[in-house]
């Protein structure tokens, strides 16, 4: 069983929801990133989405890009997030790590040499957000071959043989983005968020993430009662953009924030 599959099966037993904090790699440079990922675990973080920074991240809103600018000063690319990646495995073997970016790095790279570089830093998922399940057949196989979860992304728009499409060709888990734009947007409406997850519960055995617009412990608890995950990210990112001169009052408000959700999500 895949590391992402294993952490659900726990959770589901526990009667627990997923905490799934996403951050860019490199942001606000590249040592930051690894002791931060495991701080993020000991607040409550079940699995974590680490962002390849890249330089026209089109589904990204301003506080994403300006941390993919920031990381790309520092010239951390797909090779560096690797490396990443590899270094935070060896201090914890069992939470799941998700690459999270775009397809030009690893076109660039080619798709046998990132599906074997990946498998050596024992990521566990790769999503790739302009990937879409129709193109996606070559490099879905050569990760599942290596025992790697590609993970589909499901908008509001999508109908159901647009589900079961992404549960033919995804694994791991589907991501729900609650909203029509870019990630750090609004706030999402937990009418529709919980219309459509019954439309994708009824085409879909795999788990499902919900992200976009979670800036605050009570959103996280009404996603939880929802999804089985629930996804982080610029409300982190913007506690990094407001302590750039101080990179440990970062880390203090992103731990504090991550530990409300995880105790609003389990009460
Ligand atoms: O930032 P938000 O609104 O909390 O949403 C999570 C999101 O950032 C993260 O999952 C993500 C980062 N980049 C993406 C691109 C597409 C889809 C999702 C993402």
């Amino acid at each position: 069983m895949s590391r992402l599959a294993n952490k659900f099966a726990e959770l589901k037993a526990a009667g627990r929801k997923a905490l799934i904090p996403f951050i860019t790699a490199g942001d606000p440079y590249p040592e930051f990133t690894v002791p931060m990922l495991h701080e993020m675990v000991a607040a409550g973080a079940d699995i974590i989405e680490l962002g390849v920074p890249f330089s026209d991240p089109m589904a990204d809103g301003p506080v994403i890009q300006r941390a993919s600018e920031r990381a790309l000063t520092h010239r951390v690319g797909l090779r560096k997030v690797l490396s990443m990646a590899k270094e935070f495995r060896k201090k914890d073997q069992t939470t799941p790590l998700v690459l999270m970016g775009y397809l030009n790095p690893i076109e660039i790279m080619g798709y046998e040499d990132f599906a074997n570089a990946a498998q050596r830093a024992d990521v566990d998922g790769v999503l790739t957000v302009d990937l879409p399940p129709e193109e996606a057949a070559d490099c879905v196989t050569l990760l599942r071959e290596r025992g790697i979860d590609q993970i589909f992304l499901l908008a509001p728009n999508s109908d159901a043989e647009r589900i079961r499409k992404m549960d033919a060709f995804g694994s791991g888990y589907l991501y729900y983005v609650s909203l029509k734009g870019v990630t750090g947007a609004g706030h999402l409406n937990t009418a529709d968020v919980k219309q459509k997850l019954e439309l994708i519960r009824a085409n879909t055995h795999l788990p499902v993430g919900v992200g976009f617009g979670v800036k605050d412990a009570e959103t996280a608890k009404t996603v939880a009662n929802l999804a089985d995950g629930v996804v982080v990210g610029s409300a982190l990112i913007s506690k990094i953009e407001a302590n750039l001169e101080n990179p440990e009052q970062a880390k203090h408000e992103i731990i504090a924030l991550l530990k409300s959700m995880r105790t609003a999500m389990d009460s």
